[in-house]
């Protein structure tokens, strides 16, 4: 929804084609030895020499990389116990090898693309290339995956890779794993010292902390856990725990520092480090109510601990977003601007609305209450959220689909990865995240293999796909772009947003041309708005691609050349465009308020400020009030001559552009003039109509004014 998708795009749509030719080619080397013709030397000098190149190329601005995801495979299920060990030397092209798994280690540094890639070893000494997609950016720094790693990957899937060479790919993060040097499965040949797997509870502990204070969590992880099996003294136990909950806190893995917390405070129920580890560890799993009910024990237990009432004033503050719906937007206007990526630390408010089965097209969102336009429905923080600054020198990515045959630009692939990571770390999030739609994509049903969850990469993929949105940083930015916009491919390309992500309480609204409810950003927040009075129980919709968007060649009377500008210069006699718009407006045999008339609005918008400029204002009326009735709104009141004492009244509300608050500036203006008493009313409505396209009214002061020089009130110092 608003993402780049460029499927249909000629060239596009060519490479995924030729994708498509290349996986069908390399599916007759299906089954065929994957023994490379190349030497172990030449792999290796050959890695290496790409990655050398790749350092010292230049980064060229607005690069596209692709990648491309295969046909959809599952992740391994079977426990390690029932797999048989693989050698290189015996695996398959274009196979998934079932009940197997390989034992390699990395004779290479890592080379990151799209994927971590690493020339690895088995114990006979064969090399291949292996490529890890979704793993955290870290996984190539100096921690995780240095020269000499051993790593084990389950079930090995052998491909042919873009560049003809063989190469391991692994998709779900489940089906590898790194094995620390003091594991069983080392064989001793790969061992750089000698050592000791049976160390005491105390040594191991050391070693935690030592790797803990280097920053390496994942080390630290391993060795505390060490601690743990070798039965520790009950005081040993719970510092243990502790640090092993600091650790998992540190690696964002929530649902894991629960655990150990919860074990310590069943010892020692007011463990002051234990509490406050437990706190942290609901807010971030955004369990605000929790988190503040762990610090009043805190608060009541340790009154000098004044980073504990930091916090604890922190998670009230969530509490109180999550629960009454109040933010300060414009701080969090500015806090968006300022942080790379625009991730804002709010709370979810989730108001009038619940998830019901509709009747047609699965389930949808409804209204629990009567809400009014302009109302919010829920602001809500995304579960996962991919930036992309138009302004930065980060390369694009194309994402190709070959199972959907789609192709989008942005940070569709960025965001798979945020959210396998986020799942794998936290499960307890898994089921709501899978709720989401997810077509037809039939995923294997086993959660967890012993301790490690089985995220599906290509459910995940799947789910983002029907459900994630493109976003600007900013609505209001774009809301800006839109009305300053005075040229068709700048519209286009605004409402194609690079940055992406998956909000889950939107994710359930289904589409509608005729909208009654808005999107719209403050970084990683989505407002949403009732975009016209809604009674109880009635199902929101909202447009997944906005029908104002579409293509104007595709318009059956193309009136693209009456954009805002050229009708100000243009020549052509005024009479005759009306005439040729009432006939347009003659064709369509609904009433505008059942079915809005989207070809007129825009025409009617420019003649109203075309007779604004030239001060018949009037005219400048009629035409803005015929702009906002083929957009379906019906109003009362309006019409000049003014009869005293009659409100302005907008009786149904039509869907809401963002050209309706300049259309409603137009109608002040112009009031101002002919029916004083009108103008503060038509103001009170481009008001109300900007909270709904930008999400909130605090900055409308900003943008639209009486006094400026625009007769649409737009103030072009607004940025
Ligand atoms: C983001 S989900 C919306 C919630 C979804 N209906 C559910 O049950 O979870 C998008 C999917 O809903 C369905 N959908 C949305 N709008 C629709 C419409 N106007 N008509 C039919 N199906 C629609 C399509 O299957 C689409 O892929």
């Amino acid at each position: 929804m608003d993402t780049h998708d460029v499927s249909n795009v000629p060239e596009y749509f060519r490479y995924l084609q030729a994708q498509k030719q290349n996986l069908k080619n390399a599916q007759a080397a299906k089954g065929r030895p994957a023994r490379s013709p190349k030497s172990k030397d030449e792999i290796l000098m050959q890695f290496m020499f790409r990655q050398m190149m790749r350092t010292e190329a230049p980064a060229s601005p607005m690069n596209i990389r692709s990648s491309f995801l295969p046909p959809a495979y599952p992740p391994c299920v079977s426990p390690f116990s029932k797999l048989k060990k693989v050698m290189i030397k015996s695996l398959c092209l274009e196979t998934h090898h079932r009940d197997q798994y390989l034992l390699l280690r990395t004779v290479t540094p890592t080379d990151t693309m799209t994927a971590v890639m690493a020339i690895v070893e088995d114990e006979d000494g064969s090399v291949l290339m292996l490529q890890l997609y979704n793993q955290e950016e870290e996984l190539s720094g100096t921690h995780s995956l240095r020269e000499g790693t051993v790593l084990v990957v389950n079930e090995p899937y052998v491909k042919v890779m873009a560049d003809g060479d063989y190469g391991i790919r692994v998709d779900h993060l489940s089906d590898v794993w790194f094995i620390p040097e003091f594991d069983d499965l080392v064989p001793l040949s790969w061992r750089k010292r000698v050592t000791q797997a049976d160390g005491n509870a105390s040594s191991w502990k050391e070693k935690g902390s030592e790797h803990f204070e280097k920053g390496d969590y994942h080390s630290a992880i391993q060795c505390y856990s060490k601690t743990l099996e070798a039965h520790p003294s009950p005081e040993l136990l719970l510092i243990t725990q502790l640090n092993r909950a600091l650790s998992f806190l540190k690696s964002y893995c929530f649902d894991a520092a629960l655990r150990d917390v919860e074990d310590v405070l069943q010892v020692s129920e007011l463990s002051e480090k234990a509490l406050f580890r437990k706190a942290q560890a609901l807010y971030q799993l955004r369990r605000f109510r929790e988190s503040c009910q762990t610090h009043e024990i805190l608060a009541e237990k340790y009154p000098d601990n004044n980073m504990a009432a930091h916090e604890y004033a922190r998670a009230s503050a969530r509490l109180l977003e999550q629960n009454s719906g109040e933010y300060e937007f414009g701080k969090m206007i500015l806090e968006a601007k300022k942080r790379q990526p625009p991730r804002l630390d709010r709370g979810t408010y989730i108001g009038p609305v619940t998830v019901k089965q509709t009747q047609s097209h699965g389930r949808g969102l409804f209204t629990t209450q009567a809400v009014k336009a302009g109302d919010l429905l829920f602001c809500e923080k995304a579960f996962a959220h991919a930036f992309h600054d138009e302004n930065g020198s980060k390369d694009l990515r194309l994402l190709l689909n070959v199972d959907m045959d789609e192709a989008t630009i942005g940070t569709q692939g960025e965001l798979i990865e945020l959210i396998v990571q986020k799942l794998s770390k936290n499960p307890s999030l898994l089921p709501g995240f899978v709720d989401l739609h997810h077509g037809t994509y039939k995923s294997v049903d086993v959660l967890e293999v012993g301790v490690i969850p089985i995220i599906d990469t290509f459910l995940v993929e799947r789910i983002i796909l029907l459900n994630s949105f493109g976003c600007p940083l900013l609505s209001r930015e774009s809301h800006i772009r839109t009305v300053k916009g005075d040229d068709d491919t700048d519209k286009k390309h605004n409402k194609q947003f690079h940055s992406s992500g998956v909000w889950s309480m939107a994710s359930y609204i289904n589409h509608s041309c005729l909208s009654n409810a808005r999107r719209s950003f403050i970084g990683d927040m989505m407002i949403v708005r009732a975009s016209r009075d809604l009674p109880t129980n009635t199902e929101l919709t909202f447009w997944y691609k906005s029908p104002m968007t579409r293509d104007p060649k595709e318009s059956p009377v193309n009136l693209q050349h009456w954009g805002f500008k050229l009708f100000k210069t243009s020549k052509m006699n005024l009479r005759k465009i009306e005439d040729t718009i009432s006939s347009l407006a003659s064709t369509y045999c609904r009433p505008a308020s059942e079915v809005p008339r989207v070809a007129l609005d825009s025409p009617y918008l420019s003649l109203a400020a075309i007779y604004a400029s030239s001060r018949n204002l009037k005219k400048a009326v009629e035409f803005g009030l015929m702009s906002l009735e083929s957009l379906g709104f019906v109003i009362k009141g309006g019409k000049i001559p003014h009869v005293s004492d009659t409100p302005l009244v907008v009786q149904k509300w039509g869907l809401m552009t963002d050209g309706v608050v300049g259309c409603w500036m137009i109608l002040c203006s112009a009031y101002q003039e002919l029916a004083p008493t009108l103008a503060s009313q038509a103001e009170g409505y481009a008001r109300l109509s900007y909270r709904i396209c930008v999400g909130e009214d605090e900055t409308f002061d900003q943008t639209y004014s009486r006094l400026s020089n625009r007769v649409d009130g737009f103030l072009m110092t607004a940025k």
